[in-house]
């Protein structure tokens, strides 16, 4: 299974091609859009957010909802294109008037200024235009697919927001995803603790009025999943590494922890390591998931627990100090709308890399050509591990 994304942030339109979903797949083309919508939400979004209303529009691989086992084509149009027609037309040339907008003063904390350098674009828009998070909304269109083939093989996954600037959410234990997904409020912060929601607002309202931004800290958690998916025998075996670089791949994200993570280092051995057990019933289990179920670069059986730290969002409406490049004169950075905060639909396109990235090791571990042989050879997979 593999996908690739191509569009630009204001050009006509987001394409994504997903190739190695098995045949036999009933979409649910309305719940994809919900996802969609679920990434557009949050309190702290800047304007664009209140132009697009993504939907999906699929152009290839599915037949009456159905996919058929080809590379799946999907479109994501972009409505705020029409205001930026002119200068960002893939099929016209240049013209005085659509060399407007251009960005000389690069954004610290974007791609700008290196991008610029690495590909000769001394307009920056040439690179923000993609370095741009807008091109998330196709991973979740894809990590939507993902999510509902993994629903099919009994595989749930959850995030929420754990805490956003310096205010914790509170939430430190595992719950099960059901009862966190019944308590997220979308459109609203993905918080659990109601009586933080308020506090929070007021954070990011103080925060914009300040002109300075927020980032935070997300954390999904992936129910169900079987044992040994991923392997110890090579370092690019290991799942948990290559969980680690979808997550890492999102924008704005500085840091991934599988379980306990980082606080893992500082507590003692016999804090860390989940007692291993067993019954009849559940056959093998661990007694705590610290680990985040992973062992050894293979998942364990447990849930698995991804945390991801997010920067805060780097355009900042009063800006830092940046250089022109072409007087070289020291100026505020330029200002292109922007969120105050994206931790909300960030959470969103974090659980999308992880359904990506799980469906991707499910199909190459079993047999993804179609969703009967995949189904059973799944069920037959768990009732081996459960005799073991
Ligand atoms: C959902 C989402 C929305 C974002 N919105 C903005 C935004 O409005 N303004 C901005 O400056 N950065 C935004 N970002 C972050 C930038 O896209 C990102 O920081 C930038 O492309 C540089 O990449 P890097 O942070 O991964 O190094 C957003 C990120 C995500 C995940
Ligand atoms: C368009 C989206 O996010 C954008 C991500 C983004 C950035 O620099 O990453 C900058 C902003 O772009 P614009 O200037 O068009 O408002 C965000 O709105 C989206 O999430 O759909």
């Amino acid at each position: 299974m593999n996908f690739i994304t191509a569009g630009e942030s204001h050009g006509p339109e987001l394409t994504g091609i997903l190739e190695g979903i098995p045949a036999g797949l009933k979409l649910d083309i309305d719940a994809i859009n919900e996802q969609l919508a679920a990434r557009q939400g949050g309190y702290g979004r800047g304007n664009r957010q209140s132009i697009e209303h993504d939907v999906v529009k699929i152009t290839g691989g599915v037949r009456h909802q159905i996919t058929l086992g080809s590379p799946i084509a999907l479109t994501i149009f972009n409505r705020d294109h029409k205001h930026w027609n002119e200068i960002m037309d893939p099929n016209t040339e240049e013209t005085p008037q659509n060399t407007l907008r251009k960005v000389t003063r690069p954004r610290p904390g974007h791609a700008d200024l290196v991008g610029g350098m690495k590909y000769n674009h001394r307009d920056f828009r040439n690179v923000l235009e993609r370095s741009s998070a807008r091109e998330t909304a196709m991973r979740v269109a894809i990590g939507a697919i993902c999510k509902q083939l993994l629903s099919q093989l009994g595989i749930t996954i959850t995030g929420f927001v754990k805490q956003i600037g310096q205010v914790n959410a509170d939430i430190d234990q595992l719950i099960p995803a059901t009862k966190v997904e019944s308590k997220i409020k979308q459109n609203d912060l993905r918080v659990l603790n109601n009586d933080k929601v308020k506090t929070i607002h007021n954070l990011i309202d103080k925060t914009k009025r300040d002109g300075d931004t927020l980032g935070g800290i997300i954390k999904v958690v992936a129910d169900n999943v079987p044992a040994g998916l991923g392997s110890y025998v090579n370092w690019n075996t290991k799942f948990d590494a290559r969980l680690a670089g979808a997550v890492m791949g999102v924008n704005a994200m500085k840091g991934v922890e599988i379980g306990e993570g980082f606080k893992a280092a500082t507590e003692f051995g016999s804090h860390v390591m989940d007692p291993i057990d067993w019954n009849e019933e559940q056959g093998w289990f661990r007694d705590s998931d610290n680990l985040g179920g992973f062992e050894g670069g293979m998942t364990n059986g447990m849930p698995l627990v991804i945390q991801a730290a997010m920067k805060p969002i780097p355009t900042l409406y009063k800006p830092l100090k940046s250089v022109d490049v072409n007087t070289k004169d020291i100026r505020k950075a330029n200002i292109e709308r922007s969120d105050v905060t994206a931790i909300v639909p960030a959470s969103i396109v974090i659980e999308s890399v992880v359904a990506i990235e799980i469906a991707k090791i499910i199909t190459e571990t079993f047999d993804g050509s179609n969703m009967k042989r995949l189904t059973k050879q799944i069920k037959d997979y768990r009732a081996e591990l459960l005799k073991f």
